[in-house]
């Protein structure tokens, strides 16, 4: 084995930064041989020891900038979080010449474009490969694995904690805030765990997929992002009613008419294999239009699989400093001067077929008035589902799945059935998504 050294240095140590010590400290010998040279943690920087964790001797600074500072620091490895002192940390770090790897999406998501062009002028690299879908080396897989494809879409459960609950409550039916505390306790969630439940963290990483696949700068504020707060149990249930579960999912496309970046509850038909992705797990489908589909399935959270990824692309760059080479892989996956800023298509224009619920009157003409309503705007109505009033009760839920519309043409005719004096309350709609790649 070679006996250069790559002297790294981890900034924070709470739940990953604690995973990333004990995995590169577990697996020392192996994580050397793998990167052709010795990885060495120089200092650690964090506010306070972390009792998951023993650094022995590892000389350790309470002041996190002092790791961008110190000399003889090669590769700094933020593991903060957010997007203020992260920030200004990995500026610090690379203006220093020095090498990057972070877990932090909303920095990608956010500040990439920024960041890998100071990276570029600087002729280091960020390496974030813990930013999305935790453990699974999706960006790898993106950026290196399918370099010779044109990607087509991608869709993708994107959030460990989201998938957690949904997957909790639809399985033991327990409640919501129960299950979001103990993904916070196991370390799953965000500092701000609304990140997590309104789907602000899976757009940071739908954001950084879509970049990496159809090779445009990172457009974070053009993600259209739902989370999981307004779902309800009886959605679940009908749902299942009519063969579908219901996930989370970042769905990203490309065609003539733009690019799709969306997040939001969806159905998806229940023998599909995303359907039956449960708990903490991630996964995301590719279709690429040379290889077709492809899946990627693991943990999208936690402690050591989220160190997994991290200490993969401390590997990397070991392995490029050791032989002297810096950049071997484009940031995005693409050489900078040929990302396109691709046009997104509105979301009136997104056309999926649609789950529906409401609440009407139970007698004769209802149903007929509302069915003429969706014909009138050239929705079909696939599958009906009409409940028995509850005792006392004059109305029933209705539950509908319609043919492909647009978003817009939906709009309309869900607003006229609102108006109807036989509906009572907002029509709830779920996207549904064949995901048959
Ligand atoms: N937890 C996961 O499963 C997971 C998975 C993938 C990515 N991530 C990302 O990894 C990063 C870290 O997440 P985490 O779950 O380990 O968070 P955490 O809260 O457990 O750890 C963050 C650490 O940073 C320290 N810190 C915060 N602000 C600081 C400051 N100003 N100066 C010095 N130290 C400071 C905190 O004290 C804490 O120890 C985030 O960007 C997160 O999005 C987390
Ligand atoms: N809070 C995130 C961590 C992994 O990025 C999740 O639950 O997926
Ligand atoms: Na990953």
């Amino acid at each position: 084995m070679t006996s250069q050294a790559v002297k790294i240095g981890i900034c924070g140590l709470g739940t990953v930064g604690s995973g990333t010590f004990n995995v590169l400290s577990r697996n020392a010998e192996a994580i050397s041989a793998r990167a052709q040279a010795n990885v060495e943690i120089a200092l650690v920087g964090a506010r306070r020891d972390n009792p998951a964790c023993d650094l022995g001797d590892t000389p350790v600074s309470r002041d996190i900038f002092e790791v961008a500072r110190d000399p003889q620091v090669q590769v700094l490895v933020e593991l903060i979080g957010g997007t203020g002192v992260a920030r200004e940390l990995v500026e610090e770090a690379l203006a220093n010449g020095k090498h990057v790897v972070t877990a932090n999406k909303a920095l990608i998501a956010e500040f990439g474009n920024e960041l890998f062009a100071l990276a570029q002028q600087n002729n280091v690299v960020i390496r974030y490969e813990a930013a999305v879908a935790g453990g699974i080396p999706i960006i790898k897989a993106l950026r290196e694995g399918l370099a010779g494809n044109r990607i087509e879409w991608l869709a993708g459960i994107i959030n460990g904690t989201g998938n957690f609950i949904l997957s909790e409550m639809r399985d033991k039916g327990r409640d919501f805030a129960d299950v979001l505390a103990e993904a916070q306790a196991l370390g799953y969630a965000e500092a701000d765990p609304t990140f997590d439940v309104e789907g602000v963290d899976a757009a940071h990483k739908l954001v950084i997929l879509a970049s990496l696949a159809f090779g445009m700068p990172l457009q974070f504020s053009s993600v259209y992002t739902e989370g999981i707060t307004r779902l309800t149990p009886d959605d679940v249930e009908y749902a299942e009613e009519l063969g579908y579960r219901i996930k989370h999912l970042g769905v990203a496309k490309q065609s003539d008419r733009g690019v799709e970046l969306r997040v939001h509850p969806t159905l998806i038909p229940e023998a599909r294999l995303l359907a039956n992705v449960n708990g903490v797990k991630n996964a995301v489908l590719v279709e690429g239009d040379a290889v077709g589909p492809t899946l990627y399935y693991g943990a999208g959270a936690g402690a050591e699989p989220t160190a997994s990824a991290v200490v993969a692309d401390i590997v990397d760059l070991a392995r490029e400093i050791s032989v002297g080479q810096n950049c071997r892989v484009p940031a995005l996956g693409f050489a900078a001067d040929k990302l396109r800023d691709l046009p997104i298509l509105p979301m009136q224009e997104v056309v999926t077929p649609w789950y529906l619920r409401m609440e009407a009157e139970d007698r004769p003409g209802v149903l007929s008035s509302i069915t003429a309503i969706f014909s009138e705007h050239g929705i079909s109505i696939e599958a009906l589902i009409q409940k028995a009033p509850a005792a006392g009760e004059t109305r029933v839920p209705l539950i509908m799945l319609t043919n492909a519309a647009a978003q817009g043409n939906m709009d309309e005719a869900v607003a006229t059935i609102e108006a109807l004096d036989s509906v009572s309350g907002e029509v709830a709609r779920i996207r549904v998504e064949a995901l048959d790649g």
